[in-house]
């Protein structure tokens, strides 16, 4: 059987938080290396509302809370930040606008990210709900995007539990390409595969 539904448009948020790529010091590259991995991952039409923004707390806030509640965001990713340097605080942002906290996409971050750099419990990431909307933190080293959204051989990346999350919450079916990331929903939320 195929599935005759069309695939769903997605809203996603997309922030890079970093005091030199906002005031052009460095050329930003987590707005880049966030659109190419998530470009590649998804089947879905895809509408990106990007933001590169220095590393302040209410600044962070205001502009999850824009792109959930005003941009209406189904999902919302953050790079930068995320370290035990003063000036990185996305994490205490991230809590400030958050319904709930999901715990386990940190937890399992850390625990992707120690197979590529010893330094990986150094992040402080979060991931919340804000809404119908799912906010996650990566870490500001562009490489780190893939890495933790796409995993490693030893430890699976944390973007295979992203669309069944976003099912729970009331947000569209995201569909994934199985070569770039395999996402994981139980049999009785799957729907049809779709022809071709
Ligand atoms: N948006 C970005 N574009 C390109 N490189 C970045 C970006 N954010 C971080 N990096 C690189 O990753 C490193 C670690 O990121 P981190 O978020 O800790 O930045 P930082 O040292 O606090 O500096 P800044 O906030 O000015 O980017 C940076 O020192 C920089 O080399
Ligand atoms: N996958 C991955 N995780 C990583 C890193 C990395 O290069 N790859 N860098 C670590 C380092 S060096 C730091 S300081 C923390 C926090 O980084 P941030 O402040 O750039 O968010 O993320 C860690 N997690």
């Amino acid at each position: 059987m195929t599935d005759p539904r069309p695939v769903e448009p997605v809203r996603i948020g997309i922030v890079s938080i970093s005091d030199r790529a906002s005031t052009g010091v460095y050329a930003d590259q987590g707005v880049p290396a966030l659109q190419d991995w998530l470009s590649r991952a998804l089947i879905n039409p895809l509408h990106f509302e990007p933001r590169l923004i220095p590393d302040e707390r209410e600044t962070i806030a205001r502009t999850l809370r824009e792109l959930v509640d005003d941009a209406r965001c189904d999902l919302v990713l953050t790079t930068g930040g995320t370290g035990p340097a003063p000036r990185d605080v996305t994490p205490e942002a991230t809590l400030d606008v958050a319904d709930r906290e999901m715990p386990g996409f940190g937890e399992q971050m850390r625990q992707i990210s120690l197979h590529f750099v010893p330094t990986a419990i150094l992040s402080r990431q979060v991931a919340v709900i804000r809404g119908r909307s799912l906010i996650i933190n990566l870490p500001g080293q562009p490489k780190a995007i893939a890495e933790t959204l796409g995993g490693h051989p030893a430890a699976k990346g944390i973007f295979a539990a992203v669309p069944y999350c976003i099912d729970l919450i009331g947000g569209p079916y995201l569909e994934t390409r199985d070569e770039v990331c395999a996402a994981f929903r139980p049999k009785s939320a799957q729907r049809p595969a779709r022809q071709g």
